[in-house]
């Protein structure tokens, strides 16, 4: 014998109890021996509850008690319920009289519930032919007379049910109310909550089934909820033991009391979806799996009640009062952690019991206050319990780390020490986040790293491209999802919570609005994105402006925009300050040398303690490129120029190429890896344009370019044989000292030199330290160009994402 519940939303309308009937007629085709338990249908126990709560308070419940009964028929013919509907008349008009009603009218009225959805089943599984039979569980289930929450009497309950299934064997279908019983009296009871599936179990046991199958709108138990978390995977096994725990931590789908009877006779539960019968559903039996699960629960609609004082340090049995006066209330504790030193106590009750806890904790404890002892007794409403099942605190440290770096910071958290688990309470605003900030971090699936890209212009497009181009490879290989929610220039924003697509382009065209950079943190917040970053591929110094509140809202920072390294040295000190206090990080690889591994290499020689005492090169790709190019080729210097903007090389503005200021940044942002307090006023610049172009729009300088070549030939005739001319970047001098000696300036080398063999748009740098002396360590490539320097930036996204940082 099988039992089959199905849950209200399994009854919900005409066309699922139809599904429900197909379910139970291909049953009966497979030769399967089952019992059906039925929940009342859809929202019917709280209508019940509502037009009842109505008529206690006198208020107009005829109106909401038609549309209950209008609901109950709309979508059948030839039945009729008048018996059922009389007796809720009667009932609803004595409370109406009184004003009030007692715990066993209610059990009556909500009875009404389960024994409308039977009988209607009854009836549609007749009509096709289907011996069916309604039965009435308060004939069967005997219970104590806790009205709203009768405990079973097992014995007698026992023996009602084998008897009844004694008659009705064979190919009847025992359609049952679940929920409701009956006291030695025979007057109505209820199970309490979960009641239907309980019922269920309790018919298992009795009747030794071989499953109990129960049917919901879901396909199984997830590792969470998929409503609040979307990666959520459904978890195909369960132990009894680990469905015991995620049923205490508010998974809803299970109670605990309803997995005892299963447990006492080995009966295997599987949770199934009545609208997805090709799945498997989740199957929980005595078997506990070898890796042991993970899921992670929820409980809402708790408070958390904290109480604090001096006075408590080392006081005797303060617990014990606590828990003793809100016992006496029947107020139950469900988490509690403590100070050793018990100065601070917080725990959670449930939100509709938070008033009336502190009130009898204010009285319990009013001598302490009056002795100052005790200082605080407040509650924190808006809280939620995150519960992560299967975890112990050798790897705690991971989704914890994951939390802080995503700016959630628990305000308590506990651990059982048998069981595997740990609860946390965080504020409710941030439990959509911290839930999937834990369920990336504690799964093997994919981590979502959630991108805002500022700029998309030759950088910053390419960039996107590649992204969306590799994000699927990217996921498959690392598990790391790349979600880039918004793309903004200068005038509008793109935002897509679940990401852009290859079509972003038209959509920020056609879509995008009018923004500043708050509206976009304030989309990651209203949508709960974690692991943020934000990316600045423009040239523009009003844009660095945003860096702090980016990070304070915890965004990690990736740019390739080279202002921000190289305002004053305070703002320097104070970026990497906030930084440092919201555990965030900033890469920006290629601010120096586009896609070359520069930067971390100067960190690395730097923090592991060699001396470096000289950095020397070619920095710039575009005036590597023009000089090159100029130095070996008969063309005008105007031509070259013209080509190395054609192949975006140079700034947006490439007059900042051209005055050395590029260059000086870059020679600035390595002084400030190796701790010098330079600032740009100290560097000595040879500005490569004529002092008459160097005022006015990009526009006019362009169109006066060809001014360039008169001048530049010259240089070019007054050169040594076989020299070339190199605009060069020079960091020398006591590089212990606080600041160093910072040059720009064009030379003329020797075409043989290592300088003087670059080629292309290569850069090069010479590293000079104490420990390599006159043989320094060299760096060469490509110095710019937006698919070497995307290609950076993407790297800088993927050791953020990869660091464990998120
Ligand atoms: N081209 C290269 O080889 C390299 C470039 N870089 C840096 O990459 C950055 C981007 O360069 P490109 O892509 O060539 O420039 P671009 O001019 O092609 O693109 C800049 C983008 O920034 C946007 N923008 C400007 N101000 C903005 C603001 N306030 N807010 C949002 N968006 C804004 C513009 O609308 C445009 O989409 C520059 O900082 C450059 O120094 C760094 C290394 C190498
Ligand atoms: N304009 C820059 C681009 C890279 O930083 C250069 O030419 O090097």
């Amino acid at each position: 014998m099988k039992i089959l519940k199905f849950g209200g939303k399994s009854l919900a309308n005409g066309k699922a109890i139809g599904t429900v009937v197909d379910i139970i007629d291909d049953n009966i085709k497979r030769g399967e021996k089952i019992a059906v338990v039925l929940s009342a249908r859809g929202n019917t126990t709280n209508e019940l509850e509502e037009i009842l709560e109505k008529a206690s308070k006198n208020e107009d419940y005829k109106e909401q008690f038609a549309a209950f009964k209008r609901y109950q028929l709309e979508d059948f013919k030839g039945i009729n319920f008048d018996k059922e509907y009389e007796t809720l008349d009667k009932l609803f008009e004595g409370v109406s009289l009184l004003g009030d009603y007692s715990k066993r009218i209610k059990d009556q009225v909500l009875s009404h519930g389960e024994v409308i959805s039977a009988k209607l089943l009854t009836q549609l599984l007749q009509e096709k032919n289907i011996k069916a039979h309604f039965t009435d569980s308060r004939t069967l289930i005997k219970t104590d007379g806790e009205f709203g929450n009768a405990q079973p009497l097992d014995k007698l309950s026992k023996e009602n049910v084998i008897k009844h299934f004694e008659r009705y064997n064979g190919a009847t279908v025992n359609v049952i109310t679940g929920f409701i019983a009956s006291n030695t009296k025979d007057e109505t009871t209820t199970l309490g909550r979960n009641g239907s599936n309980y019922t269920a179990s309790l018919l298992a046991n009795y009747l030794e089934a071989e499953e109990l199958q129960n049917f919901t709108h879901v396909d199984g138990i997830y590792t969470a909820n998929p409503d609040l978390v979307p990666e959520a995977k459904k978890i195909e096994k369960l132990s009894f033991k680990e469905a015991n725990e995620l049923a205490y931590f508010g998974t809803n789908i299970l109670h605990a009391k309803t997995i005892i009877p299963l447990i006492e006779k080995n009966i295997p539960l599987r949770i199934l979806n009545t609208f997805n019968q090709n799945d498997n559903g989740t199957l929980i039996t005595s078997e506990t799996s070898e890796k042991g699960i993970k899921s992670l629960s929820v409980l809402e609609d708790v408070a958390l009640i904290n109480l604090e004082g001096r006075g408590l340090l080392g006081k005797v049995g303060v617990d014990a009062r606590i828990f003793r006066a809100l016992a006496h209330k029947n107020i139950s504790v469900s988490i509690i952690s403590q100070g050793s030193s018990e100065r601070g106590i917080g725990f959670i009750v449930q939100a509709d019991k938070a008033n009336e806890a502190k009130s009898i904790l204010e009285l319990e404890f009013e001598a302490d206050f009056y002795q100052q002892d005790v200082s605080t007794i407040a509650i924190e409403n808006e809280v939620s319990v995150i519960s992560i099942i299967g975890q112990d605190l050798s790897t705690f440290h991971k989704p914890y780390n994951a939390l802080i770096k995503n700016q959630v910071i628990p305000l308590l958290f506990n651990n059982t020490v048998s069981g595997k688990s740990v609860s946390l309470v965080v504020r409710k605003i941030q439990l959509h986040k911290a839930l999937n900030v834990i369920h990336g971090e504690i799964f093997e699936i994919s981590k979502k790293i959630n991108i805002a890209i500022f700029g998309h212009g030759l950088v910053g497009g390419t960039l996107i491209d590649q992204i969306l181009q590799t994000a699927e490879e990217i996921e498959k290989r690392k598990k790391i999802k790349l979600n880039i929610f918004a793309v903004a220039n200068s005038r509008k924003v793109l935002l897509h919570k679940n990401g852009i697509d290859l079509n972003w382009k038209a959509e920020l065209e056609k879509e995008g609005n009018v923004y500043m950079v708050n509206d976009v943190i304030k989309f990651a917040n209203k949508c709960h994105l974690e692991n943020l970053i934000a990316i600045d591929n423009t040239a523009s110094k009003e844009f660095t402006r945003n860096y702090l509140g980016l990070v304070e809202n915890g965004f990690d920072l990736v740019s390739s925009n080279k202002i921000a390294n190289t305002l004053s040295f305070d703002f320097y000190k104070e970026l990497r300050t906030t930084l440092e206090n919201n555990q965030k990080h900033y890469l920006y690889e290629t601010n120096v040398g586009a896609g070359l591994p520069l930067i971390d290499t100067i960190k690395l020689l730097h923090l592991s303690g060699e001396n470096i005492t000289r950095i020397k090169g070619v920095f710039s790709g575009s005036l590597s490129y023009l000089f090159n190019t100029f130095s070996s080729e008969g063309r005008l210097f105007s031509e070259v120029l013209h080509e190395a903007i054609n192949k975006g090389f140079t700034e947006p503005d490439p007059r900042e190429d051209l005055c050395g200021n590029d260059v000086g940044r870059k020679l600035l942002i390595l002084a400030r890896e190796l701790d010098l307090s330079n600032e740009f006023e100290d560097i000595n610049i040879d500005n490569l344009i004529p002092e008459n172009l160097r005022e006015g729009e990009v526009v006019s300088f362009l169109e006066r370019i060809r001014e360039l070549d008169l001048v530049y030939q010259k240089v070019k005739e007054t050169q040594e044989p076989d020299h070339v001319l190199r605009y060069i970047g020079d960091l020398w001098g006591d590089l212990s000292q606080e600041k160093g000696n910072l040059d720009v300036k064009l030379v003329s080398v020797p075409r043989s030199s290592a300088l003087g063999q670059v080629k292309g748009s290569d850069s090069i740098f010479e590293i000079y330290t104490e420990s390599y002396g006159d043989q320094p360590i060299v760096i060469q490539g490509a110095g710019a160009g937006a698919a070497v320097t995307a290609r950076g930036v993407f790297g800088d996204i993927l050791r953020l994402a990869e660091k464990g940082n998120h």
